[in-house]
């Protein structure tokens, strides 16, 4: 099953003269795990910016889960984003004087959805989520996230996205705090988690060490050449 489906996506930022996006066609599987590479400044959070809905994309470009993204009026957009998606991004936008776990509760609080998938007790799913990606001590859980090291933040954000098994997980540069060692375990419990729920994990990263890890591998500007 697909959980990704762009097809013909052009996009242009006002202004600039060529479009940044210019997708024939990209899928992705459930279960799927993408690594997603491009030199600075080719597109690539973009191309994650139109997956979410971040931006105004055109009709029938982009359907995830099912649902053509630029079909939805605003307000629809941003619930049914966190319905179905799970996001890490280079800013990790917790919210500071929340802890840890009530940052990774958050999707539960804001979809109905994400909450009955997060199992009987999503506080206790959190708790597993923080614990399985190294965040175990009760006192750092509960300590306003504003508190935590850069690292430990990029570890909340990533069990916020897992939590009420989303869809689609995607990823941009979620490890750019993280030692070589925390990284490639960082990285290793994200792509366990998203199969274990069978998410599609998209991933952009500049860190080719982490490719290996990946189901496929795509290259930005060769998938917008239609090369791919
Ligand atoms: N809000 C914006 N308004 C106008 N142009 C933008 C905006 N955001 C990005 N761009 C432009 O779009 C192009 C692609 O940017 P994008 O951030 O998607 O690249 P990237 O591949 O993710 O880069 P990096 O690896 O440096 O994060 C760049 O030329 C950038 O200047």
């Amino acid at each position: 099953m697909k959980t990704v489906e762009l097809k013909s996506l052009v996009f242009r930022w006002p202004g600039q003269p060529d479009p940044v996006l210019s997708v024939a066609s990209f899928d992705l599987e459930a279960g799927e795990s993408v690594f997603m590479k491009g030199p600075s400044g080719s597109g690539k959070t973009t191309l994650l910016s139109a997956i979410a809905g971040v931006i105004d994309v055109p009709q029938s470009a982009v359907r995830v889960a099912g649902t053509d993204v630029g079909a939805l009026a605003g307000g629809d957009r941003d619930r049914f984003r966190v319905d179905h998606l799970g996001i890490v991004f280079q800013v990790f936008n917790l919210l500071p004087w929340l802890s840890a776990l009530e940052n990774t509760l958050l999707p539960c609080r804001f979809s109905a959805r994400r909450r009955n998938r997060s199992g009987p007790d999503p506080k206790a799913t959190a708790t597993r989520l923080l614990s399985e990606l190294g965040l175990e001590d009760t006192e750092l859980i509960n300590r306003p996230a504003s508190a935590l090291s850069v690292g430990q933040q990029q570890r909340v954000a990533a069990a916020r996205a897992l939590i009420g098994a989303p869809e689609v997980v995607l990823a941009d540069e979620p490890t750019s705090a993280l030692d070589e060692e925390a990284k490639d375990t960082f990285v290793q419990l994200l792509l366990k988690e998203c199969k274990a729920s069978g998410a599609s994990l998209l991933f952009v990263s500049h860190d080719r060490s982490l490719e290996k890890h990946f189901d496929r591998s795509v290259d930005l500007p060769m998938l917008n050449a239609g090369k791919t």
